[in-house]
């Protein structure tokens, strides 16, 4: 059988964060000419690496300077109007668009579905209208053909674009755009095929959310029109990361010539494809490798659904569950990785590696190594595992809040007390500091030195600007999971493992691939020595279970809630550690609850009983003395709230600055009545929020929380913000608060 292989997309941040730091020097000199040739050199050498491995089919468009949505803005021509006022060239348009200039606010920043990374949110009105602009799909066409090779561009797909995008006039729904933009999809697909392109993918991953039977109907129309066009590739129809459901009857009822599935997040998948007889006429790309965890595939397993699949479809395409986007570049730089993990790992050399594999065993059917790792666990902790299974209800359980209320009076906190979420800026000189102790120019004793004396002016700038509860900082944290990774048992960490996060900015997911256990405490000396130096509390700092597997790699051979309660009683260790040591307030951040919410709201109510679950189990032994706060960012809360309160947190601190505190009106309709900081800064913007703007902001807190519940902070930590724009902004915030407060 000729089966062929791809996939859907590929890492672009290059495998030593190239990208990142070609844009950051952009940013700071504005050499155009220097940005674009790394990005070509970029551009060039995936297309000859994934050639050179064998790949019969590339995909095309998957570079971007900043984000694929913004990429989708340029080339459908709606930008908002702000930033064309502002008469910059077309890259510096670009941008202003993602980070704002001149005191023009970007696009917003939200969660790509349920992953990590962030995409800018398109603005749409009911005047819009496209002006297609391919410009950026041609040119690499031409830069790929030089080099030998022939790209299948991806597009976002015009449901998956309106569907994401924001209304920006009321009373207006971005979907009523669709015959429109289904017009500008037609004039793309026309040049495309003057331009020799055989394939174009549309991605489509919307439709593995619930959809109303008018957004199916709308797909409906959308692909009749589109395939029914004379001129034009072949389509391809992608989506990912879950079942496509009963989107997928619709999605094949029309003449497109073939969809890609995720079959990894829904195996079950493979059976409907068998029932659905147009496939025997369409190609199905099948994706088999997994596109956003990192463990090798079970290549027998892979083949034998391949196999199973062959019969029923026109054509068969081995490909990965979804874009490579997610995962680091090459496994094969981590030299110090355990080689019982690292033989685990395949990151994205190696699953295009394995795809190429799977289509040679199918065509020429050669037999390939199964590589199943199952049962071959490694840190195999009984202990573990034995205290997971004694965990009782009322471990998840702390006194009443009108008890504990009543016990932290004596931290003795006023009305509309005031704190921030946690981080100041990471300066280069923190950073430099950590790089230098990797390469072994300073010792672990001058590094501690070093971060001590970082806590010690944060603390100091605190007290200087009247906060009421302070925070240490965190200097000594390379990345909110990182740095706790790195000292739990049964996680492994990177030195070269980036991943995109959004623009320039990178993490390295640490690699959970064991059962999960504390040595030693882990930020104990860090906050006791930041309570030594003030009388005012200090908020001990921890990363709650669910981000902590939302934002690494976590193994695949359990359910996810056991691997959370394994965290959750790690960080419990620690919040009694912290306790013993004299710390009155714990955080324990959770902004990616929100994210990893499934995206079905049928299998929501067991993952929020879950989640909550792990993070009761984490902060339920806290005395009712001391208060548990949480923080949570990064996305719109509505599906949450009631998670939000099942937290059971004394204080949650929660983004609210750019949606105008509407979270408060959807936490008070659930009845919650513990303390609640809506964020009055919005850190994500380097502008510093003025004093009348923080008062009308705490004034219309107020009007839907009372006083004695209302806490006043920024959105989010102020790790990425300078001291040029966080000192200002926090005295503003301490000045509109005592504002308010006479007026109480
Ligand atoms: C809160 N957010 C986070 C998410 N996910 C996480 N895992 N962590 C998060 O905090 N998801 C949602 C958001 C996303 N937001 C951000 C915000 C900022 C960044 C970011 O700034 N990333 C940095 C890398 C951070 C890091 O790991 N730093 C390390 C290494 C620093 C480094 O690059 N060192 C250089 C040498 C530097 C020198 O010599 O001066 C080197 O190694 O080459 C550290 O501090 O030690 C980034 O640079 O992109 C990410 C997500
Ligand atoms: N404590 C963390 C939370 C970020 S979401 C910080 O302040 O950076
Ligand atoms: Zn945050």
């Amino acid at each position: 059988m000729n089966t062929t292989t791809t996939v859907l997309g590929y890492p672009r941040i290059g495998p030593r964060r190239e990208l990142k730091h070609a844009l950051e020097h952009y940013w700071a000199d504005g050499d155009a000419a220097q940005l674009e040739a790394e990005a070509r050199r970029l551009r060039a050498e995936t297309w000859l690496d994934l050639k050179a491995r064998g790949l019969d089919t590339i995909p095309g468009n998957t570079f971007s300077y900043y984000d694929q949505m913004l990429d989708q803005v340029h080339l459908l021509g709606v930008v908002p109007d702000r930033f064309r006022a502002l008469g910059l060239s077309d890259l510096d348009t670009y941008f202003a668009m993602a980070r704002g200039r001149d005191g023009v606010a970007p696009l917003e920043l939200t969660k790509w579905f349920d992953t990590n990374y962030h995409y800018l949110v398109p603005e749409l009105d009911r005047d819009t209208r496209f002006h297609l602009n391919p410009d950026k799909i041609l040119t690499e066409l031409t830069e790929a053909r030089e080099h030998g090779v022939d790209l299948r561009p991806v597009v976002i797909g015009p449901l998956t674009f309106l569907l994401l995008s924001k209304s920006t006039s009321p009373d207006f729904e971005p979907l009523s755009l669709l015959n429109h933009l289904v017009d500008a999809y037609a004039d793309l697909l026309a040049q495309l095929d003057a331009a020799g392109v055989d394939w174009v993918q549309l991605d489509e991953p919307a439709l593995v959310q619930d959809r109303t039977p008018a957004e199916l109907d709308a797909l409906r129309r959308t692909y009749d029109k589109l395939a029914t066009l004379t001129e034009r590739p072949r389509l391809l129809v992608a989506t990912y990361f879950g079942d496509p459901g009963p989107a997928l009857p619709v999605l094949v009822s029309t003449p497109i010539d073939g969809v890609a599935l995720d079959l990894v997040s829904a195996p079950g998948l493979v059976e409907q494809i068998a029932a659905l007889p147009s496939l025997q006429r369409k190609t199905v790309v099948a994706g088999v490798v997994d596109g956003r965890n990192v463990w090798r595939t079970a290549l027998g397993d892979a083949l034998s659904t391949c196999a199973t699949l062959s019969g029923s479809v026109g054509r068969l395409e081995i490909s990965t569950s979804c874009s490579l986007l997610h995962i680091p570049y090459d496994v094969e730089v981590e030299d110090e990785l355990d080689p019982r993990v690292r033989e685990r790992l395949a990151f994205a050399r190696q699953k295009v590696d394995e795809v190429v594999l799977l289509g040679r065993a199918l065509s020429e059917s050669i037999v390939v190594d199964a590589g199943n790792t199952a049962g071959r666990l490694i840190n195999d902790e009984q202990a573990v595992r034995d205290r997971v299974a004694a965990i009782q209800t009322g471990d998840r359980q702390r006194a009443p809040y009108d008890e504990r209320r009543t016990a932290q009076e004596s931290i003795g906190l006023p009305k509309l007390a005031t704190t921030t979420i946690g981080s100041f800026p990471q300066t280069v000189e923190i950073r430099r500091a950590r790089a230098d102790l990797r390469t072994g120019r300073i010792d672990q004793a001058t590094y501690d030195e070093r971060m001590r004396s970082e806590i010690a002016e944060v603390i100091a700038r605190q007290e200087d600007i009247g906060l009421d509860v302070l925070v240490h900082g965190e200097p000594e944290r390379n990345d909110m999971v990182q740095y706790f990774a790195e000292q739990l048992d049964g996680y492994a960490t990177t030195k070269l493992g980036w991943v995109q996060s959004y623009g320039s900015r990178c993490v390295r997911p640490p690699i959970l691939y064991g059962d999960v256990s504390r040595p030693n405490p882990m930020t104990v000396r860090w906050a006791s020595y930041a309570q030594s130096l003030t009388s005012k509390p200090v908020k001990g700092m921890l990363t709650g279970p669910v981000t902590m597997l939302a934002w690494s790699f976590v193994r695949d051979d359990q359910p996810l809630q056991v691997t959370a309660d394994q965290v959750a009683l790690a960080l419990r260790d620690e919040v009694a550690d912290l306790v013993a040591a004299g710390i009155r307030i714990i955080q324990v951040d959770e902004p990616a609850l929100r994210e990893l919410l499934p995206l079905r709201e049928a299998d929501r109510k067991a993952y929020l009983d879950w989640s909550v679950g792990a993070f009761r189990l984490a902060t339920g032994g806290a005395p009712a003395a001391v208060q548990v706060h949480t923080h949570l960012c990064y996305s719109e809360f509505g599906a949450v709230i009631a998670g939000i309160d099942g937290l059971d947190a004394d204080v949650t601190t929660i983004e609210a600055a750019r949606s105008r505190m509407e979270v408060l009106a959807d936490l008070a309709a659930v009845g919650f009545r513990r303390g609640v900081g809506p964020g009055v800064y919005d850190i994500h913007s380097p502008r510093v929020p003025g004093t009348e703007e923080l008062i009308a902001l705490i004034q219309a807190a107020l009007a839907s929380t009372p006083a004695d519940q209302l806490w006043i902070n920024p959105d989010c930590g102020l790790k990425t913000r300078t001291y040029a724009e966080v000192d200002p902004a926090l005295r503003n915030l301490t000045k509109a608060t005592q504002q308010v407060r006479t007026t109480l």
